[in-house]
């Protein structure tokens, strides 16, 4: 990885969102989330309100609450507070970035609006620019996740000429599978100075390769560790034991994937890695039988366990 200056770069924890047994948010757990995150998991940055976080399950109101409490118990504490913002409409969009900076996140990113989708990356591009015009102080990363949002465009279009239209850009997580794209961007970003965060974590490896910066993802929550391992050994010039942990890390995925993994398991998943009390998913989600994430964890004991 290449730190740099300014540079978003390592590790980044896409957050849970904590909820009470009946489902309203539970704040009072993310000052707890915090520390663990710092103390067990290595991991010094989150990002907020995301997929991971059912960001888009919940209302301006609660995301706003949220933002809140993640940058004030994050301050002094973790290096980076990234606030995703992105709705379907850019009004609401905007309220949050200008919400996001008026209680002193680091950094916001928007995905693509998936109701009605642009068309083109033209399209996105103005929206894109319409949402950071409202937070110009923050930096701003383009949040791109074809698999969820339906938005087939090609990441390295969509930063094409960005620069012109987004002064306050500075990169974007890429959550997609297309290396050919990925290594494109990498390709853009690097002279401007940007960061290019990766998002598939059980990829990860291979994107580091490819020269990115960091990566943003649900399973650094609680699999931080062993990432970063991975990442220090990569660093080394130990490629046979970066693979080892990543390979490591993908049994547990796949592992996962035969239990049909969700959100609602990976929520799971980590209150019982952290203790921590992550509470149900939001509707529509509905919660995942408790000793599916029992029998996950037990299969990250057993694979940490063998040398
Ligand atoms: C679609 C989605 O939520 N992706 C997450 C972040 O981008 C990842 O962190 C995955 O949860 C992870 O790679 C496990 O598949
Ligand atoms: C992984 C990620 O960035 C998200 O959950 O939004």
């Amino acid at each position: 990885m290449s730190p740099g200056t300014g540079q978003l770069s390592g590790l980044v924890a896409a957050t849970f969102t904590p909820l009470t047994p009946q489902g309203e948010l539970n704040l009072p757990v993310i000052g707890p989330y915090v520390d663990y995150l710092l103390e067990k998991q290595g991991v010094r940055s989150v990002f907020v309100n995301g997929t991971t976080g059912e960001g888009c399950s919940f209302s301006l109101e609660e995301r706003k609450q949220l933002a809140e409490e993640w940058c004030r118990q994050g301050k002094g504490k973790l290096d980076q507070v990234i606030v995703h913002v992105g709705c379907l409409n850019v009004k609401d969009s905007q309220e949050l970035a200008r919400h996001a900076a008026s209680v002193g996140a680091d950094a916001i990113a928007v995905i693509s609006p998936s109701f009605f989708k642009p068309t083109n990356a033209d399209a996105l591009k103005m929206f894109l620019k319409e949402v950071a015009s409202a937070a110009p102080e923050l930096p701003f990363y383009y949040y791109h996740l074809p698999s969820m949002t339906g938005v087939n465009l090609e990441a390295r279009e969509i930063l094409e000429g960005i620069e012109n239209q987004i002064p306050s850009f500075r990169g974007l997580k890429f959550s997609g599978t297309d290396l050919r794209d990925l290594g494109q961007c990498v390709c853009y970003c690097r002279p401007h100075g940007w960061s290019l965060l990766y998002g598939v974590d059980e990829h990860l490896l291979g994107a580091v390769v490819l020269g990115v910066n960091g990566a943003v993802g649900s399973t650094y929550n609680y699999l931080g560790n062993i990432m970063n391992s991975m990442l220090t050994a990569f660093e080394k010039g130990d490629i046979a034991q970066a693979r080892n942990l990543q390979f490591k890390m993908q049994e547990v995925i796949t592992f996962a994937v035969s239990l049909g993994f969700s959100l609602p398991m990976n929520k799971q998943l980590m209150s019982e890695f952290s203790g921590l009390h992550m509470g149900p998913p939001r509707l529509p989600l509905l919660p995942c039988p408790p000793d599916h994430a029992k029998s996950i964890a037990q299969k990250l004991r057993d694979v940490l366990a063998e040398q």
